[in-house]
C-alpha cells in the first residue's frame, strides 16, 4: 500500500447510513470512512442531523439502515467504549446540576462497560492528568454550574479525556463561547490532535470557524452533510510503516 491514508485503521466506519424518527427521515445513505489521526469536521445546517449522526456514532441511537462500525468492529459488537471520550452538546447540561468539577471529571472513569467501584490510584493520576492538560486544576472544588462556558467546555473536554481515547467526538464545542477561549479551545485540540495522536470529530454550523481551520474544500459531501479533514503525522506514517520495502 503506497497510500498514506491506507497505512492508517479506519476508526469509524459510516456505511450506507440512514436514520428516522417514527415517520421523520432525518438523513439516508450517508457514507464516509474516518481514519487515525484524522481531524474531521462535520458540517451541516440547522436540523441537518449533526446530533442525530453522532448518537449513532456512540451507539445512543441505532441506525434505521446501514451500519456504524468502530474501530473496524461492528458497534453492536464493539465493547471498548473507553477508547472513545464524547462531549455531548453543552446546551444538553442542566447548569442547576450540583456537581463539583473534580466530581465531574471522575464520572468519566467509569466508561459504561464498567459498574462504579472505588477509585484507584491509577484512576486518581488519570483524573489528575486530564485536569492538568485542560488547565482546570484551580476549579477542582467549585460547583460546575459557577463557572463560565470557557471553563465548562474544559470541565466536559476532562471528562471524557480521563481515559486517554483514541477517539474523541464533540458536538458543537464552540456554541456560546467568546472568539478567544474558542482560539484557546482550538490550540488545545491542535495539541491534542498533533502531540498525543487523537482522532477528532467535531460539529459544527459556524462555517467562518470550519474554513478557517480545514481550508475552504469538503473531502466530501453525504446527504446534508459536509465533511472536512485535516490529518497529522503523514511523514511519520510512511517511515513507520514502511518496513523492510512494504507496508504493513
Ligand atoms: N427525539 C427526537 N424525536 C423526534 N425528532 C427528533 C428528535 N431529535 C431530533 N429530532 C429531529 O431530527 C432532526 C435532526 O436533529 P439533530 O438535532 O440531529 O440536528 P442538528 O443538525 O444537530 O441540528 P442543530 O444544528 O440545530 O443542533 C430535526 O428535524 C429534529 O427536529
Amino acid at each position: 500500500m503506497s497510500d498514506n491514508r491506507a497505512c492508517h485503521n479506519q476508526v469509524v466506519t459510516l456505511d450506507q447510513l440512514g436514520f428516522k424518527y417514527e415517520d421523520q427521515h432525518v438523513f439516508q445513505d450517508v457514507s464516509f470512512e474516518i481514519y487515525e489521526r484524522d481531524f474531521v469536521g462535520v458540517i451541516g445546517s440547522n436540523g441537518a442531523g449533526k446530533t442525530t449522526l453522532m448518537r449513532l456514532m456512540v451507539g445512543l441511537l441505532k441506525p434505521t439502515a446501514g451500519e456504524v462500525r468502530l474501530f473496524n468492529t461492528p458497534i453492536q459488537q464493539f465493547k471498548a467504549w473507553e477508547r472513545i471520550g464524547y462531549v455531548p452538546q453543552k446546551n444538553n447540561f442542566n447548569p442547576l446540576f450540583p456537581a463539583t468539577v473534580m466530581e465531574v471529571v471522575e464520572s468519566g472513569v467509569y466508561s459504561r462497560s464498567k459498574i462504579f467501584r472505588r477509585l484507584s490510584q491509577a484512576d486518581r493520576t488519570k483524573i489528575q492528568d486530564a485536569m492538568k492538560v485542560m488547565r482546570i486544576e484551580n476549579l477542582a472544588n467549585k460547583r460546575i454550574g459557577q463557572l463560565s462556558g470557557g471553563q465548562q467546555q474544559r470541565v466536559f473536554l476532562a471528562r471524557a479525556m480521563v481515559n486517554k481515547p483514541e477517539l474523541l467526538i464533540l458536538d458543537e464545542p464552540t456554541v456560546g463561547i467568546d472568539a478567544e477561549t474558542q482560539r484557546d479551545f482550538f490550540n488545545l485540540l491542535q495539541h491534542l490532535h498533533e502531540h498525543h495522536n487523537m482522532t477528532i470529530i467535531m460539529v459544527s454550523h459556524d462555517m467562518e470557524m470550519v474554513n478557517a481551520w480545514f481550508g475552504s474544500e469538503p473531502v466530501h459531501r453525504s446527504g446534508k452533510f459536509s465533511f472536512y479533514r485535516k490529518h497529522s503525522h503523514e511523514q511519520v506514517c510512511q517511515e513507520e510503516d514502511f518496513v523492510h520495502g512494504v507496508f504493513v
